[in-house]
């Protein structure tokens, strides 16, 4: 997707230095006044405008700044301005809808944005007094998710994933079960990611008619490291527009989060900084920091937020995979080799986790069921090498039949989605929390053992007997 030619600005920006290098996106501008980090610069060429970040302060007359903009035709001598502010987004009411890139402008054809005002991508947390905690339980139909990693009001949940397992896929489902089952509006932050994953995203939000309640912000795998890094933060700052200005309960939906990390990595090492742990950016930490410390919720809105987080060679102990971890309520982890058994979505009941997992938040019953869930699906996966070498007939009862619950949860636990229909030719499903319960309290008494495993695989309720 291409950046269309810039706008003219709106503040008439001063001179305040002159090019003097130019190295891919990295610009090197003596000044004759230091501009303070993050500040947006520009320059013009036929007519068009090529933004800047200021990064680093090189001396008492020098800045180093990341283009925002592809820098072919820039050139040595070139006259630099100060927008006077840094990086600002157009925010106005009927932004709903719309597709745009990281300076708020249409990549969906649509007229430019009427702006009511602007509003800076570097805006500060809120002060922790005007936050408030996370709110009730929210139902996504999903049955794996409604029972072991609830979704919260207010929370942070991250799909954690390698390349391939769903993590996509999840995504896509949870903004047509939120949308369609909750009132709301969402947006849709797309870092870094195919080109061609945020064509069809954009069609099938059209087709699944949540377009009019979704905002979505695109800087794909084409665009300059300046633009990947900047998207997740410009599409933060329409969420906090769209919460503290129109008091909506806002969806705030990245995909993916580690290709900001990634664009960050990617910055510091044009700018020149000694890599640290694995090779990431010494200020990673603080980077994940400023954008979690952001997605907050007031007395006047809410921002939910889900993350899809890549993994690298699906390893979890990855420095950037942990910084995101620990901002998180919520760790939906998807594993590769439940997607090798065509269990989808492919979660990982055991290692995924919730904060929200407890008695207080839950109620005593669901915690129970979640426990006796995971107790009986970690207990088979202990005896699933004696399983192996030794066959059923080696097991105690108990252990016998803990194993053949645990085979049909594991299956009960898949359920055919919306997102998939075209591709899988099984329609999706939604299954109420009450459903879920009550199927997975069936299974672990005993009341459900007569099923075989095949009808309990990619189902929806299975209405108290058995039926689906
Ligand atoms: N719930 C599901 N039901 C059926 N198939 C699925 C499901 N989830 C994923 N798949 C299959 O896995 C493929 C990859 O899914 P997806 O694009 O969501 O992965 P991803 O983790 O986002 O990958 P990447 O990191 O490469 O972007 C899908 O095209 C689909 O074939």
């Amino acid at each position: 997707m291409s950046i269309p030619a810039a706008t003219e600005p709106t503040l008439s920006p001063v001179p305040i230095g002159t090019l003097t290098e130019i190295h891919g996106p990295v610009a090197i501008i003596s000044c004759n006044r230091l501009p303070p980090l993050h500040q947006a610069l520009c320059a013009y060429l036929d007519h068009e405008r090529y933004l800047f970040e200021v990064h680093q302060h090189l001396d008492d007359h020098r800045i180093r700044a990341i283009t925002l903009h592809r820098s072919s035709g820039l050139s040595r001598g070139m006259t630099i301005y100060d927008t006077g502010t840094p990086l600002q987004v157009p925010v106005a009411p009927n932004c709903l809808g719309r597709l745009l890139n990281i300076f708020g402008e249409p990549l969906d054809g649509g007229a430019p944005l009427l702006a009511s005002d602007f509003r800076s991508v570097h805006n500060p947390p809120l002060p922790l007094s005007e936050a408030v905690g996370i709110g009730d339980v929210i139902e996504t139909g999903i049955k794996v998710i409604d029972l072991l990693c609830p979704f919260v009001k207010g929370g942070k949940t991250g799909l954690f994933g390698g390349a391939g397992v769903g993590k996509t896929v999840l995504i896509m489902e949870f903004i047509h079960a939120l949308s369609t089952l909750h009132q709301g509006v969402s947006v849709f932050a797309g870092v870094g990611e195919r080109i061609r994953e945020g064509h069809e995203l954009w069609h099938e939000m059209r087709q699944a008619g949540v377009l009019p309640q979704t905002l979505m912000v695109f800087g794909q795998m084409d665009e300059s490291p300046g633009v990947r890094f900047r998207v997740g933060l410009s599409a933060l700052t329409y969420a906090e527009y769209l919460r503290d200005t129109l008091h909506k309960e806002v969806l705030f939906v990245m995909d993916n989060i580690f290709r900001f990390i990634q664009a960050g990595s990617e910055v510091s090492s044009l700018l020149g900084r000694m890599p640290a742990t694995v090779g990431y950016q010494p200020t990673l930490t603080t980077e994940v920091a400023e954008m979690q410390d952001r997605i907050l919720s007031t007395g006047h809105g809410a921002i939910t937020s889900v993350q899809a987080v890549y993994v690298p060679a699906d390893d979890m102990t990855d420095p950037a995979v942990n910084a995101i971890l620990n901002h998180l309520d919520t760790s939906v982890i998807l594993s590769r080799a439940q997607a090798g058994k065509g269990i989808y979505p492919a979660v990982d009941p055991l290692q995924s986790s919730s904060k929200l997992l407890d008695r207080h938040t839950l109620g005593a019953r669901h915690y129970e069921i979640a426990e006796g869930v995971r107790e009986h699906l970690s207990r088979y996966q202990e005896l699933e090498d004696i399983i192996t070498m030794l066959g059923m007939e080696e097991l105690s009862d108990a252990d016998h039949n803990t194993v053949i619950r645990a085979r049909k949860l594991q299956r009960y636990l898949t359920q055919p989605f919306w997102t998939t229909a075209s591709h899988t030719g099984i329609t999706g499903t939604s299954v109420p929390l009450a459903d879920t319960l009550r199927d997975c309290e069936c299974f672990l008494s005993g009341k459900y053992d007569h099923l075989s495993e095949e009808d309990c695989y990619m189902r929806g309720s299975l209405g108290g007997d058995g039926v689906a």
